[in-house]
């Protein structure tokens, strides 16, 4: 058995193998072999392999050696690799964190707390294709699992607190330059407890707006700013991270043919690598709200339900709290003004372990036939 991964030294690529070592996958592993597509001959990462140098990443014919592929290489290598490989008859299994296969017919969006069934039921109709979710999506979904899986959800409408991580490292980079930026700018301001405020708002302000912040990824400043769209305008009013909110949620739920409405607006902020979320549901039944906080902490053991009470919520509802950590809180959850069935939530999760790299982990031990974490 065979496992070759591409694009294990990227952002995601890196948090998978972390994740891999703390829960020694490797182990369970019979031989790992390490691709790219820039150092081809070089010398591969140490996980105890056999295969010390890294192979081809566009060798089809190295590529068609794997049992399983694992890539988070990203849509571009997908699109270059992915049909030319099948196309020779390989069959073997692909995994892969890219968007560009998830809504294919024969390809199963991966997210096992929440659809271990529907992942169950493609490896024994002999599916081959398991990508990760949309990041937000995975998180919204181990969030409010407990509703979603119980078909407790008439209507959802999600507006997204998303990281900077999610559109790449050098756009991580770029946040925080632009938040050094603004304090170099007005360094000599601060340090005067007598400054006026306004002064210091007013060089920030135009320190905005001039060509000297720092934005050459994100193209608008995100520091001391938002950026209200995410992904490409579907040119309907839509965004395309909006739209992958409700067709990927009712993919890996398994209700693409009766689908419930997700809609919403995704916004960019200035957390590093943690989207937050604040949701608004319309149940199909008017419940108490002890019986929904219920449902909802016993999805899955990731999920954890916040009082909805000031301190616990400015305390454990953050990026700050949950980076670096497979934790999921929600919060904030109460009735709404408008009756009921309707009730707000609030939830954060790290977008590159459960929006990334874990339920990419976490199918490559269950194609490998011993998932115990
Ligand atoms: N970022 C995110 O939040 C999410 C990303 N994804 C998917 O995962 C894909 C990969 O994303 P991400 O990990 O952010 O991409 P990265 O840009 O961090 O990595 C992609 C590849 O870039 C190459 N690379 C070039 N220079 C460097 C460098 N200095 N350090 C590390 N790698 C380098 C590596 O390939 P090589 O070793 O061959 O040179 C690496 O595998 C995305 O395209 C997307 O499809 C999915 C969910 C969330
Ligand atoms: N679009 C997401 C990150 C991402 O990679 O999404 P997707 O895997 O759907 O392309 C974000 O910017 O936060």
């Amino acid at each position: 058995m065979k496992v070759g991964f591409v694009g294990w030294r990227g952002m995601v690529g890196s948090v998978l193998m972390q994740r891999m070592q703390e829960e020694q996958d490797f182990k369970h592993i019979p031989e790992s072999v390490f691709f790219t597509t820039s150092n081809v001959g070089g010398t591969a990462p140490d996980f105890g392999q056999t295969e010390k140098t890294l192979q081809d990443a566009n060798d089809i014919e190295a590529l068609a050696k794997m049992d399983i592929i694992v890539t988070c290489q990203g849509g571009d290598y997908t699109k270059a690799v992915f049909e030319p490989l099948r196309t020779t008859g390989w069959d073997g299994y692909w995994i892969d964190a890219a968007s560009s296969l998830r809504m294919k017919d024969d390809a199963i969006i991966i997210l096992d707390p929440v659809n271990r069934d529907v992942i169950d039921a493609g490896l024994q109709n002999g599916v081959k294709n398991y990508i990760g979710g949309n990041c937000t999506v995975s998180l919204m979904l181990m969030a409010l699992g407990g509703l979603f899986q119980n078909d407790l959800v008439e209507w959802a409408s999600s507006m997204t607190y998303q990281a900077a991580s999610g559109a790449g490292a050098k756009n991580m980079r770029e946040l925080i330059s632009g938040m050094g930026a603004i304090e170099n700018e007005v360094a000599a301001e601060l340090a005067d407890p007598a400054s006026a405020i306004l002064e210091i708002d007013r060089k920030v302000s135009d320190f905005l707006r001039s060509d000297a912040y720092p934005k050459d990824n994100f193209g608008v400043p995100l520091a001391g700013s938002l950026i209200p769209w995410i992904d490409a305008d579907l040119g309907n009013g839509q965004s395309k991270e909006e739209w992958k909110g409700g067709v990927e949620t009712n993919k890996i739920l398994g209700n693409s043919d009766n689908p419930t409405v997700i809609d919403g607006l995704c916004v960019r902020v200035g957390a590093m690598r943690c989207h937050s979320q604040a949701i608004t549901l319309k149940l199909k039944k008017d419940l108490p709200i002890e019986e929904i906080e219920a449902l909802l902490a016993s999805a899955n053991d990731w999920v954890k339900v916040v009082p909805n009470e000031k301190q616990a919520s400015i305390e454990e509802l953050t990026p700050a709290k949950v980076t670096g950590t497979l934790s999921v809180p929600v919060g904030r959850i109460r009735k709404m003004g408008m009756g009921g069935e309707y009730i707000s939530a609030f939830t954060v999760g790290d977008q590159l372990l459960w929006g990334a790299a874990e339920p990419l982990r976490r199918m490559l031990r269950i194609v490998l036939g011993n998932l115990d974490q």
